[in-house]
């Protein structure tokens, strides 16, 4: 028995794991009687003063959690009324049914009275398509009311595969879901319609709640392993040279927060590769960072030759496009590592088939798009309404041989392997200027102390989120930095 806290599970294969469940002999019915037990729980503790229970039940196995929730709640004395569509013959959901007193009312006919509180049990697993008009109706009528709802495995009218409703969907306060997350509790919106999400044990053993496909909640277990570990026989360039690319005069806070960010991640050195006219400007912000002064790709190439170089970072406030690609192809043939944000992302808008072919030997590119630039480089992907974010950037992360952070309040963090995690635990006001800026030099300076792609940019991912946490509302990108490396 168990749950399973970091592997989403799609609803398709939640449905194959619970056949797997009954073809090896567990009670589907059990685990429905558990489900909805669960349910009833959340319902009395989270809404004490709820004066009638409102439960309404779809045609399936969602249904079928959503009777057995009703008839607990009245046992425990709950007024319940419920309203849906009565299931078809045989299966759990009807055994639920036909051991539920009460009427089932025709759904339509909810008038929300004060105390309500609606437990939705529409659809779960089993939605693929928009719901009907008469639901949409109801949907209406509960957020006019306000009307608190949980939801029973998803909110009806969510895809658990993308996190996108595929119509009218429920707003709940708390959604209640078993043995594993799906992709939909975590992908925005999905994430911020299900309210607070309940990981439940109903009893699914252990060894059933598997993927062949696996993608993880980003966690420690993803990169723990790999992350850089402290030694005494260590000197400065044994534990990375990171390279950050500074921008022109008017734009080089955002490479600065990039190095200072690398270099709190652990990095021994961080230099700033810097236009000749902005040198000077640098110079009296930086104690820590060098700098080098880089006017074009012949100043580049000779300094490339330094082996004492471990990895580069490109993008952030650096302004030249046409100087980002070609600096880039440079970099290509060092062998190290590159991260590409922002302007080094823009550069290749449209031609990403460019960016493929310079980086085709082994995986050490990675790029950290948000929305808007991801839309910039892949723009068929992006416009694509049947893909959910994690295709997307398992899509792109196959194109490029690279990883792909794709940002957000639900980052998606993507292999071309197809090792893939979301990270749903960053605080909001990382949404703030120059923060992209800061995971981007977090990243490179962690693949300067020799972590692999993929563990580095999922390692970077939660630690630029817990840097923010321990920041604080409210912070800026230079506070932000300030709390990388500190202890959680
Ligand atoms: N996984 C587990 O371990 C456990 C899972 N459990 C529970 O089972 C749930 C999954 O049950 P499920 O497979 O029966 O699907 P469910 O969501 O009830 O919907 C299917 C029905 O809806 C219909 N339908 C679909 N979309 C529609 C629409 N837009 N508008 C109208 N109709 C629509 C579709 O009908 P049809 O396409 O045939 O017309 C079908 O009849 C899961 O979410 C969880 O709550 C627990 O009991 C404990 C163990
Ligand atoms: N609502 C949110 N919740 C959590 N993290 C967020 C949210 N919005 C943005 N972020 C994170 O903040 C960072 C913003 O990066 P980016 O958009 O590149 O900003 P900038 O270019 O100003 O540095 C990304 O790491 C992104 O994942
Ligand atoms: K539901």
């Amino acid at each position: 028995m168990a749950i399973n806290e970091t592997l989403l599970v799609t609803p398709a294969a939640m449905t194959r794991i619970d056949r797997a469940a009954v073809d090896s002999g567990l009670d589907g019915f059990a685990l429905m009687q558990s489900a909805g037990a669960h349910v009833a729980a959340v319902a009395v503790s989270q809404f004490p003063e709820m004066r009638r229970a409102v439960v309404m039940c779809g045609p399936g196995n969602n249904g079928g959690d959503g009777h057995v929730a009703a008839r607990l709640l009245g046992q425990s004395g709950v007024h319940v009324v419920r309203y849906g569509r009565q299931p078809g013959p045989g299966g759990d959901a009807a055994r639920a049914f036909d051991i539920c007193p009460g009427p089932l009312h025709p759904l339509a006919d909810w008038q929300p009275q004060a105390g309500d509180v609606i437990i939705d049990a529409l659809f779960g697993a089993g939605l693929d398509r928009p719901v009907s008009q008469e639901i949409a109706g109801v949907i209406e009528r509960a957020e006019e009311s306000g009307t608190p709802v949980i939801a029973v495995d998803l909110p009806s009218g969510l895809s658990g595969r993308t996190g996108v409703p595929t119509g009218a969907c429920f707003t709940a306060r708390h959604t209640v879901t078993f043995a594993a997350l799906k992709p939909g509790h975590l992908l925005m919106p999905g994430r911020a319609l299900c309210g607070q999400t309940h990981l439940c044990d109903i009893g699914m053993p252990a060894r059933l709640i598997c993927s062949d496909d696996p993608v993880w909640r980003n966690h420690p277990g993803l990169y723990r392993e790999a992350l850089p570990a402290a030694s005494s026989a260590q000197h400065k360039y044994s534990r990375g040279h990171l390279v950050v690319f500074s921008g022109p005069l008017i734009s080089g806070g955002a490479a600065r927060l990039s190095a200072m960010a690398g270099l709190r991640s652990g990095a021994g050195l961080v230099t700033l590769a810097t236009p000749p006219i902005a040198v000077l400007l640098q110079a009296t912000h930086l104690t820590a960072i060098m700098q080098r002064a880089i006017k074009d790709d012949a100043d580049l190439t000779d300094w490339l030759n330094d082996k004492r170089i471990s990895s580069f970072v490109i993008g952030p406030g650096f302004g030249d496009l046409g100087k980002a690609r070609s600096f880039i192809r440079l970099l290509a043939d060092t062998g190290c590592p590159v991260v590409l944000d922002a302007d080094a992302i823009t550069a290749f808008a449209s031609c990403s088939e460019k960016l493929s072919n310079l980086f085709n030997d082994k995986l050490r590119l990675v790029l950290t798009p948000h929305e808007g630039e991801f839309r910039r480089l892949f723009p068929d992907l992006a416009d694509d309404e049947t893909l959910s974010k994690i295709d997307r950037a398992r899509m792109a992360a196959k194109q490029l041989n690279a990883v792909i952070v794709y940002k957000g309040a639900d980052t998606v963090i993507a292999a071309p392997d197809g090792r893939c995690a979301v990270n749903a635990d960053a605080p909001p006001w990382l949404a703030t200027a120059g923060s992209g800026d800061v995971l981007g030099g977090l990243i490179g300076g962690l693949l300067a102390q020799g972590m692999p792609p993929f563990e580095a940019a999922c390692a970077g991912v939660a630690q630029h989120g817990e840097a923010g946490t321990r920041a604080g509302a409210n912070m800026t990108a230079e506070d932000l930095v300030m709390e990388i490396g500190k202890p959680a």
